[in-house]
């Protein structure tokens, strides 16, 4: 052995060893870094390719920051706006993104034409088989809705309220509603004469106009694409002044996947416009008079109430249309002492989804009264979508697969998330006190 020398390096302990070798060394970083690569590329590459449920996540942080008081207030309104609508228009790949522009649209351009009615001394009210009344702004506002969704969707299947059979044995109320349809179709708050049809869809002739009006004759709810339409929900409410709605709903396969509800007549000036899509929230905007444009739209949810005696509950105003008496009975069961709230049509829906009320009854006045799919479709979406809860009386989901009408449910219950265990169990205990059990017969 050579004897040490100064010139030698001194003596050190043996270096430590690594206890990761150099290649796992490596795919910890990769594992640690190409996540986080992969997600900032696909968002701003390719946001559609993201699973849906990340999208939706991406949609609701950046929104709830941008709106939080605490985050929120380094930037300004303005600034604020953008950042939520870039979000959004970065994730326009997500499902249903098409759907839900093209029904806001085709809802808003038929609530241009229900103001129009509904402002005139002209309504051309008619009596239904059912007794009950129709309008020309029921028949118009259909035609329009059916025209866009042809336009852009002519595959697809529909389920509307109302058929032309009335509009074809009376020639002078089809020219009426052909009247208030092309005054719609051209209608543009710019005072410039244009043509909305390009985008949704024109009606040329009545002779179109009734065949429009009748593609709503769908049968099977449960399979496919179906659309669902209430072109005039609540036409007792629209011609006493009070509220209404156009309520158009998507189905896939008997699940309703987007909701839009056109209200004209509530919270602001010219009314709102909610729209949902299963997994992504609800928005609500104001309803334009510019058929051309969605203006922004914010984020709603139901009020956070954790007792139903808290609750503002609402119901409809015709007393033949719901049981005011046993809905009484509930409201005092619940320990809720303020009077209900009464308001027609699913206009109920929309006041739960923007936090004026917390539960909305609908128990029958018989037994054998089946509600149909349109007057309930967008609606329950807008409210879960919202954060709320609907069932029907007996606690059961409801099941829009049976056709045009429940068959599998009677009444509905709407209401929070934090009450909806104590109010479901009140109301089923009433409901088998007053009704009995139900099976149904399917
Ligand atoms: N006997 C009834 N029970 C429950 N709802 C009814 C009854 N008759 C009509 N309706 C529906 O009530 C809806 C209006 O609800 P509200 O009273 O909440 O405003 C109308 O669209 C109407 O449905 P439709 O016109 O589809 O037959």
């Amino acid at each position: 052995m050579r004897p040490s020398t100064a010139r030698d390096p001194p003596q050190t302990t043996a270096p430590k060893q690594n206890p990761y070798p150099a290649a796992s060394r490596v795919l910890i970083v990769l594992s640690l870094v190409l996540p986080v690569a992969l997600a900032i590329i696909s968002i701003s590459v390719a946001p559609q390719a993201l699973p849906h449920r990340l999208q939706s996540s991406i949609i609701r942080i950046s929104q709830s920051i941008c709106t939080s008081k605490r985050v929120g207030f380094i930037c300004t309104p303005g600034y604020r706006r953008v950042i939520i609508s870039r979000t959004m228009a970065t994730t326009s790949g997500l499902p249903f993104a098409n759907e839900r522009r093209i029904a806001e649209l085709a809802v808003q351009r038929a609530a241009i034409l229900t103001k129009a009615v509904y402002n005139s001394k002209v309504k051309g009210t008619v009596q239904k088989d059912d007794k009950s009344p129709v309008t020309i702004a029921d028949f118009g506002a259909q035609s329009l809705v059916f025209a866009s969704l042809y336009k852009s969707f002519p595959d697809d299947n529909i389920i509307g309220e109302e058929d032309s059979a009335g509009l074809r044995s009376n020639k002078e109320l089809s020219e009426l509603v052909f009247k208030v349809v092309t005054e719609a179709i051209y209608s543009n708050t710019t005072g410039q004469s244009s043509s909305s049809s390009s985008e949704l869809g024109d009606i040329n002739n009545e002779a179109e106009m009734l065949d429009f009006i009748d593609k709503g004759s769908c049968t099977d709810s449960g399979k496919g694409r179906v659309w669902v339409l209430d072109p005039i929900d609540g036409t007792k409410g629209f011609l006493r002044g009070g509220q209404y709605a156009i309520a158009l709903g998507l189905m896939v396969d008997g699940i309703v996947q987007v909701g839009v509800l056109g209200c004209p007549n509530l919270g602001q000036e010219g009314g709102v416009l909610l729209s949902a899509v299963k997994g992504q929230g609800t928005v609500v905007r104001p309803l334009s008079s510019d058929f051309s444009t969605l203006p922004d739209p914010s984020r709603v949810t139901m009020n956070p109430i954790t007792s139903s005696s808290d609750a503002t509950f609402c119901e409809g105003v015709e007393s033949g249309h719901s049981n005011h008496d046993i809905q009484a009975k509930i409201a005092k069961g619940l320990g809720i002492t303020k009077p209900s709230v009464r308001m027609d049509s699913q206009a109920k829906y929309a006041a739960l989804a923007l936090g004026q009320a917390e539960i909305y009854l609908r128990l029958p006045r018989t037994m054998d009264y089946e509600e149909n799919i349109w007057d309930h479709a967008a609606g329950a979406l807008v409210v879960e979508e919202a954060g709320g809860a609907v069932f029907d009386m007996y606690g059961n989901k409801l099941d829009f697969t049976t056709g045009r009408s429940f068959k599998k449910n009677k009444g509905v219950i709407v209401m929070g998330a934090g009450i909806q265990e104590e109010v479901v169990r009140v109301v089923s205990e009433v409901a088998v006190e007053a009704y009995g059990t139900w099976k149904s017969s399917l």
